[in-house]
């Protein structure tokens, strides 16, 4: 039997304090987090801020008391200071300023990630805004719920930014989108699908301010009122601020082996560089497939694999992750696009003499009234055949698809090997010469 400590009780922390607890209840868990709630979807921000659901209060899948009913010592609104990793002390304070330590045998890090800020003038206005708590969710939601604020920015075409950007034009503003790159998503797609995305962003009235640089913030009263980039000054009543995450790792970069962003550098069982610690879900780095290598991904489907497996390898039973591809999806205004593995630019970032093949086909036969348009992109190593990356995109739900493509990443699988797959057909789904079919077909 051991003592478990967990620090951080969002998706990683509670996918780990729920593997032990489920699978070895003989040892004692600890859970400590520093905030009011957990279990919070962040997916469900843009969502909920943008009204296609009614309320927040679905948001949270678990809870304190399920926890506690399963013997666990769960401390919320408890924020751990500093570990003492060589006697194996935690040191935290609740709520109340009171100060206690903790011992542990075993510690697991589920500290996730922060927002990263911009080192730039007038990020502390009111109405600068990031989205990364529910709370931060609150704040910008009952902003948008004031008819005095009419024009937002949001700062980051990312997965956020976009889903932000959205969120807020369904709230009836006029919104403009800031990102240093030439595309929105230009880290997940290449520009052949960001194209799309752009479109669809620009006729549903978003207003695209790429390869612009915010440079300061300027405010009366305390308050946000413009926006300086290199480029001009906009009138703005709220900034959204969506630039990605950096791993906190404030507990332990002093102490641990950290990844070049500051992640706690993890092997395939989640151990870090010291004997009973562990780190899981956004503090922590993770193996890619794709580039065969250690990389970080923040991903809320990342923290719960990662955590699962840091849970087992904490309670004794040696587990390997099998890496992951980074599978990611979004839909804007009805427009989807799903991605896995790597596009053309960061296949050749990672040294890949890279092909790729195209194709682009109504999903569905002709005959079939409700129909769309489906891209894909599969990228490919010229040299070994192995597939890398996928692209899909559609007006349909053409989702299901990417995680194909996960595995054959996952499984090395060559694109040669995708050519006469055995793939069904069925007119409400998809056509007899299959997309992922012919973009295999005719790859080079
Ligand atoms: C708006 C938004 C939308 C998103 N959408 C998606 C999506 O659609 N799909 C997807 O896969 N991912 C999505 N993500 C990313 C996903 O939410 C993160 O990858 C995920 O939350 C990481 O989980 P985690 O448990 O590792 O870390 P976090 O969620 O960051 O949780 C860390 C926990 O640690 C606690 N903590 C930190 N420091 C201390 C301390 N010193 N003492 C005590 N407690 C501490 C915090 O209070 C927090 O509860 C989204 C994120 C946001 C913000
Ligand atoms: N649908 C989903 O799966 C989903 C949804 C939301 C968030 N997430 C995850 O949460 C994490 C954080 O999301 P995010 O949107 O903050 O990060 P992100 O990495 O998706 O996007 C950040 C964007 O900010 C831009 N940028 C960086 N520095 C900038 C600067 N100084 N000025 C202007 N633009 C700048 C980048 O070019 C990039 O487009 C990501 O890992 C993301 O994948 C996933």
């Amino acid at each position: 039997m051991s003592k478990i400590v967990l620090i951080g009780a969002n998706h990683a922390g509670i996918a780990a304090a729920n593997t032990i607890l489920d699978s070895y209840p003989e040892n004692e868990v600890v859970i400590i987090d520093k905030n009011t709630n957990l279990s919070y979807l962040g997916c469900g921000t843009a969502l909920w801020v943008g009204r296609h659901i009614d309320s927040y209060e679905h948001l949270f899948y678990t809870n304190k008391e399920a926890f506690e009913e399963k013997g666990a010592r769960i401390l919320m609104e408890t924020t751990v200071e500093s570990i003492d990793f060589d006697n194996k002390l935690i040191h935290a304070t609740r709520a109340n300023g009171e100060k206690f330590e903790e011992s542990y045998d075993k510690v697991i890090l589920a500290t996730g990630s922060v927002p990263i800020a911009p080192n730039i003038k007038g990020t502390d206005l009111e109405n600068v805004q990031f989205v990364k708590l529910f709370q931060d969710s609150q704040v910008a939601d009952k902003a948008l719920c004031d008819d005095s604020i009419k024009e937002v920015a949001v700062i980051g075409a990312g997965y956020i930014g976009v889903e932000m950007a959205e969120a807020v034009k369904r709230r009836g503003k006029n919104v403009r989108l800031f990102d240093a790159a030439d595309t929105s998503l230009n880290t997940y797609y290449d520009p052949w699908f960001t194209e799309d995305m752009d479109n669809v962003l620009t006729e549903n009235g978003i207003q695209t301010h790429y390869g612009e640089m915010v440079q300061s913030f300027e405010g009366k009263d305390g308050k946000v009122t413009d926006l300086t980039t290199d480029k001009g000054t906009y009138k703005t009543d709220l900034v959204i601020m969506a630039i990605g995450f950096s791993p906190n790792n404030s507990l332990g970069k002093d102490k641990l082996e950290t990844f070049n962003n500051g992640a706690y550098l993890v092997n395939l069982k989640q151990e870090t560089s010291l004997p009973d610690v562990y780190a899981v879900g956004d503090c922590a780095t993770i193996y890619s497939n794709a580039i065969e290598d250690t990389t970080y991904i923040a991903l809320a489907t990342n923290a719960v694999r990662s955590g699962i497996v840091g849970g087992h390898n904490a309670a004794g039973t040696p587990l390997e992750s099998i890496g992951v591809q980074g599978s990611n999806g979004i839909s804007i205004f009805g427009y989807n696009m799903v991605s896995t593995g790597l596009n053309l630019a960061a296949a050749k970032e990672a040294g890949y003499e890279v092909k790729y093949t195209d194709f682009e086909d109504l999903q569905k036969p002709g005959f079939i009234e409700k129909n769309g348009n489906v891209k894909i992109r599969i990228v490919y190593d010229a040299k070994t055949r192995r597939v890398l990356g996928a692209q899909m995109a559609s007006t349909e739900d053409i989702s299901m698809g990417i995680h194909m493509f996960s595995l054959a990443i996952e499984e090395k699988v060559t694109i040669d090997k995708l050519k006469l797959l055995d793939i069904f057909f069925l007119p409400h789904f998809n056509q007899p010469y299959n997309y992922i079919t012919m973009a295999a077909l005719s790859a080079e």
